[in-house]
């Protein structure tokens, strides 16, 4: 064979790093400001996310394969049940674990949990990431680094600011550093591995996420039945189903004259539209599937 020259760098990382936490505390927005693109969905609520979505870093000597986790927590529903499952399974064959905590908010029972779970994954790599340093004051910062790193002997303890863009090179770099040597994983322009639908189905529960109350945030599912491209037009329709649990939380989720629904399909398509690079068509039903947080069969369906 000629002229095919590939040049390996023998110093190339890569690997799989994956952010926990208490819910809220950060980690879909570091995903997201990691990547440079809205992967990981995020939002004021805790445990919106759920399913573990990799968001692909590339720089000249690694790759970054993140995979965002639920946040950890004790079990109340089947649904908690399976996020947990999710967890272990992720955090079982990760090469770095970044444990996050918020520099705004005092060390509790709740990360002291998580942190001492992470001893079940002996093969990790631990680092120690508080996160929103944006948010407070330096001796606070200082008091986070120190409760932090009193839990145990952290490969590296990174303050970072994913909003105001504070240390993401210097966590990138760190990260890298611990991974093993490897030639790429995936090619320079994919940025996650997730399908579009889900993706998409994810958008939309995040646009249905704003403004509701704290119990709705958990009862919603998102599924897609159809994503038709139009040759007649540089359009996509896209059908969604939108499910709560129960009937009251359909008139919440479509309000008065259906003026909530459509909100909530403005915002979606706002935020699909870019990622497909297409005008959109949203059509979005809302469903009750009774319980279904509850009820294996009805979350098989649902996707999880
Ligand atoms: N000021 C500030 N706020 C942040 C920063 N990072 C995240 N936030 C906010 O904190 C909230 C929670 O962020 P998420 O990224 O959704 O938190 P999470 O840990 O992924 O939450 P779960 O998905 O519930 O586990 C959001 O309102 C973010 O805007 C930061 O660096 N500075």
């Amino acid at each position: 064979m000629i002229g095919s020259e590939i040049v390996e760098d023998p110093d190339f990382r890569a690997g799989f790093v994956s952010f926990v936490g208490r819910p809220n505390v950060g980690k879909s927005t570091l995903t997201n400001a990691l990547v440079g693109e809205k992967v990981a969905i995020t939002s004021s609520k805790p445990q919106t996310t759920r399913r573990a979505i990799r968001g692909i870093v590339h720089r000249a000597d690694g790759q970054l394969i993140l995979v965002d986790t639920p946040g950890m927590h004790r079990p109340r529903t089947l649904l908690g049940e399976r996020l947990n499952a999710v967890v272990q399974d992720t955090l079982g064959d990760v090469d770095v674990i970044g444990f996050c905590v918020p520099a705004d908010e005092k060390l509790g029972p709740g990360d002291k949990f998580i942190n001492e779970q992470l001893d079940a994954f002996p093969r990790a790599k631990k680092i120690a990431i508080v996160t929103k340093i944006d948010a407070t004051s330096r001796p606070a910062v200082a008091e986070a680094l120190l409760a932090v790193s009193q839990l145990r002997d952290w490969e590296a303890i990174i303050p970072i600011s994913s909003t105001s863009n504070l240390q993401l090179d210097i966590l990138t770099a760190e990260l890298i550093k611990l991974l093993p040597k490897s030639e790429k994983l995936y090619p320079d322009d994919q940025k996650t591995d997730e399908g579009i639908e889900a993706r998409v189905s994810e958008l939309i529960r995040e646009a249905a996420l704003e403004g509701v109350q704290d119990e709705l945030p958990h009862s919603i599912a998102v599924t897609i039945d159809d994503m038709i491209e139009r040759d007649d037009r540089d359009l996509i329709e896209i059908y969604a189903n939108l499910f709560v649990e129960r009937d009251s939380q359909k008139g919440i989720i479509i309000g008065k004259s259906g003026a909530r629904l459509g909100e909530v399909g403005a915002r979606a398509r706002a935020s699909i539209e870019p990622l497909l690079g297409k005008q959109v068509f949203l059509s979005i039903r809302v469903k009750v599937a009774k319980d279904w947080q509850r009820d294996a069969k009805q979350l098989g369906r649902l996707g999880f």
